[in-house]
């Protein structure tokens, strides 16, 4: 595979697929622009080289065409600013103005396209699409580690229409370091995985058994498992449907020897809220009407102590409702000891959109070996999964 570096870029356009989907907060404001910072020396080197630079992303998960909320307009100032130069906005991908204005596009320029997913054809991988949005570029370069899992027009389907294609500076240092995990993991190896998407999440498990000496699981979807064993989890949350494959890993674990930690305790809550009434309380006991929103102080305990004695380190999913204060607490444990850890010797690798977002929160982004722009690509990689993203570049 290319990467950016095999290109001249004097008086091209490259065509750079990157991740911008970022948190906008309800005055769509950026609250967290890690993805938008780690495409930066890929932007800048074809500009430096003398390029032109078309981006293109998706924002959110649009259902139903254009949506003022999910458009990369509200990118715009924030992206002018970072880049010292006027950005140009192509308000329809595939539309007239923007194809004039990237058919007009100059050296040292930066054209961004309105929101991919705008139309169904890109999720579709419409091959027509994906010719029209080839149009707006001469060099096809994909930065966009976080949505390489997605065999969708702009992230594979495209690369057929160019020669000259490869990847940037994100996709590289993020397969790299997803590698070696993947290649020399140094035992003891500990997978955290935690969060909210259950289902998303629950099969990888049955992979990493293969490779983990502990596996801790909290979050939001520890609950499956209390459930699972038959455990009184009140209203937290659950995948009724996962319950017999939670009970599968559990006997895979034990079969394989692997220390699977589910949480001792929770801090539990009588509502949804930063202002709820909280108790702490045993994980397989959660009274009706109230929901396990953090693990418990004992388990964050067990949890640092397994994780500070780790040579390797994957995490994915924070272990509570960490964006409430009342209920960070054993992220911010799990976190600290990610990076007492590190300091150690060890090598930890922290994907997914809200992990790397706690990481960058605590302040703690420099202190573990490397932060992910993926969560859900970086997990499919570390499965053993092709990335079409990549797969395309090849
Ligand atoms: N016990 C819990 N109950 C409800 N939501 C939870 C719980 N623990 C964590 N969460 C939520 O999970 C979300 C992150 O989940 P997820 O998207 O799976 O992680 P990531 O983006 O790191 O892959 C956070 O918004 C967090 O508030
Ligand atoms: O945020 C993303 O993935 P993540 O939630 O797994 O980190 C990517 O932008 C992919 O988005 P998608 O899961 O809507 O395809």
């Amino acid at each position: 595979m290319k990467n950016i570096t095999d290109f001249d870029f004097k008086g091209k356009r490259a065509l750079i697929r990157v991740d911008f989907n970022v948190p906008l907060n309800d005055k769509f404001e950026i609250t967290d622009d890690t993805r938008i910072r780690a495409a930066i020396p890929t932007i800048q080197y074809v500009l430096d080289n003398g390029g032109a630079v078309v981006l293109m992303s998706h924002l959110g998960r649009p259902k139903t065409g254009p949506e003022d909320r999910f458009s990369l307009q509200h990118l715009v100032p924030h992206l002018s600013q970072v880049f010292d130069r006027k950005v140009l906005f192509g308000d329809d991908c595939v539309g007239e103005q923007a194809k004039s204005l990237s058919a007009n596009l100059k050296s040292g320029e930066i054209l961004l396209l309105e929101n991919l997913r705008f139309y169904a054809d890109e999720t579709k991988g419409d091959v027509d699409f994906a010719k029209s949005l080839a149009g707006h570029g001469d060099v096809y370069i994909n930065d966009a580690f976080g949505t390489a899992h997605r065999a969708h027009a702009s992230t594979s389907i495209i690369a057929q229409f160019f020669n000259e294609k490869g990847c940037g500076y994100v996709m590289q240092a993020e397969l790299e370091n997803a590698q070696k995990v993947l290649d020399k993991s140094e035992k003891p190896y500990t997978a955290i995985m935690g969060g909210a998407k259950i289902s998303d999440k629950i099969m990888i498990i049955e992979k990493l058994l293969e490779k983990v000496d502990h596996l801790i699981i909290g979050g939001g979807m520890s609950y499956t498992f209390f459930k699972a064993m038959g455990g009184d989890i009140g209203n937290s949350l659950v995948e009724e449907d996962k319950l017999p494959l939670a009970l599968e890993l559990i006997k895979k674990a034990k079969s394989l020897g692997v220390d699977l930690m589910l949480p001792i305790d929770s801090v539990i809550a009588d509502a949804f809220s930063n202002d709820a009434n909280t108790d702490i309380c045993m994980n397989n006991a959660i009274p009706s009407g109230w929901m396990g929103l953090d693990i418990g102080p004992q388990a964050a305990e067990v949890f640092s102590r397994t994780v500070r004695d780790s040579k390797t380190i994957l995490w994915n999913g924070p272990m509570g409702v960490f964006e409430m204060e009342n209920f960070a607490n054993g992220t911010k444990a799990v976190a600290e000891a990610i990076v007492e850890a590190t300091k150690n010797g060890a090598f930890s690798l922290i994907g997914g959109g809200d992990s790397a977002a706690a990481v960058n929160q605590l302040g703690y982004g420099s202190d573990v070996s490397y932060v992910s722009t993926g969560g859900g690509a970086l997990l499919e990689y570390m499965e053993g999964k092709e990335l079409p993203g990549v797969v395309a570049l090849g």
